[in-house]
């Protein structure tokens, strides 16, 4: 497709969108704006984005897609902002915020004076923030999901789709109160846990100084996400507070039942409470991304000697297979070490895993 595509906001979100829709509609030219100066610069030096857009008015007017990528509460006022500005009369105005209520609530002000906003959210993202994270695949099958109120014309929605088509995700549409609903189920929710267990941590901590040593695996595991920007969690946070709220209510009394079986050193309801987990985990789609992306992980049994990380890194160079992160569990001291390799597709990791079976004795194994 040919067009103006203005992207407000040139973060992780904002940047890898503009990524997504130059490759597929290299025709297009993408503007962007971010009240960072420097992420601008840096987006644009980075070929994120092909012009700077010195206000928001100056990429608002005559574009006919504009992407909210901002904040949840700046994406408020960037609408208000948009809904007083002479925008082209066929504009598609969309967004990218973790919630979708009070957003869509807002858009009122763009649908009064006749312009198109569809609420949108891509369920793909990561704990880190800036342009200089953005990247093309970010969102490949991953959920995105769209919010459009009733009115919204079929061919509205098709042409927005045509726009994100680079993003591979699967588009499924909702009511921004049903967003809400689930998306603080498995997103918001799951945040206040992540930074709630590292924050009882770091208190115990202050008292015995071998707990951050000793904070590996599955610590590191459940906790990733409490890395994540604190200004957009809180913001996310107030916006979905209900809903977060009585889910804070359900999991206090599920916790308290907890406490209770230990008490009662209930071991075989102890025994289901983790069994009921499982299940229910294991069961979950392995290869669909979900509010908290899977990454292909490969674990290799090493030996404690130095070289042995390039030994590896290197047969997979030798193959030309890509890998997205690599570190080591030091779950015992001085003993071997567990190399875990992310790779960005199930294929990827497969041959990682024959790769380093052919050059090494080393044992891999698949960490679900
Ligand atoms: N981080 C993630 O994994 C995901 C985030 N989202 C949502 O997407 C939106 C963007 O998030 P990220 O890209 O991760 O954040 P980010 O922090 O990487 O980028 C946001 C950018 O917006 C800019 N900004 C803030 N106020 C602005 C304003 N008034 N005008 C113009 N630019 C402004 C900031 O300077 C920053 O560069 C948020 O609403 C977030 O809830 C959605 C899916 C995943
Ligand atoms: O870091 C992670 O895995 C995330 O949880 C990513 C994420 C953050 C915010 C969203 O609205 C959707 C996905």
């Amino acid at each position: 497709m040919k067009g103006r595509v203005f992207v407000i906001g040139l973060g992780l979100i904002g940047g890898s969108l503009a990524l997504c829709i130059k490759k597929e509609h290299f025709d297009s030219e993408i503007v962007g704006f971010d009240i960072n100066y420097e992420q601008a610069r840096l987006a644009k030096m980075l070929g994120v984005i092909d012009e700077i857009a010195v206000s928001i008015q100056d990429g608002a007017i005559g574009a006919d897609l504009i992407i909210i990528a901002a904040p949840v509460n700046e994406t408020k006022e960037i609408i208000h902002l948009l809904s007083e500005l002479p925008l082209n009369k066929e504009v598609i105005v969309t967004d990218t915020g973790s919630t979708k209520g009070k957003i869509v609530e807002s858009s009122l002000s763009l649908t009064r004076r006749g312009f198109t906003f569809i609420g949108g959210h891509p369920m793909a993202g990561s704990h880190k923030s800036g342009v200089s994270a953005a990247k093309e695949i970010l969102f490949e099958n991953a959920f995105y999901l769209l919010t459009p109120e009733d009115h919204i014309e079929n061919s509205k929605m098709d042409t927005l789709k045509e726009w994100l088509i680079g993003t591979h995700a699967k588009f499924l549409t909702i009511t921004p109160e049903t967003h809400d609903y689930l998306t603080g189920i498995v997103s918001h929710f799951p945040h206040i846990i992540a930074a709630s267990i590292v924050r009882q941590t770091e208190r115990l901590s202050e008292s015995e100084g071998l707990i951050p040593r000793l904070a590996a695996g599955g610590f590191r595991d459940i906790t990733r996400i409490a890395s994540s920007s604190p200004k957009m969690w809180k913001d996310i946070l107030l916006h979905n507070r209900e809903i977060l709220i009585e889910l804070l209510n359900q999991w206090l009394s599920e916790m308290n039942e907890v406490k209770t079986l230990l008490e009662q050193e209930n071991s075989t309801a102890i025994y289901n409470y983790f069994n009921q987990a499982k299940q229910f985990r294991d069961g979950l789609p392995q290869k669909e991304k979900g509010a908290i992306p899977s990454f292909y992980d490969l674990y290799v049994d090493i030996p404690d000697y130095p070289g042995v990380i390039s030994e590896i890194t290197g047969y997979l160079a030798k193959e030309h297979i890509s890998i997205t992160n690599i570190r080591i569990l030091e779950t015992r001291e001085d003993i071997n070490g567990v190399l875990v390799i992310s790779f960005q597709t199930e294929e990827d990791r497969q041959r990682a895993e024959r790769c380093i079976g052919s050059y090494s004795n080393y044992a891999t194994s698949v960490g679900t």
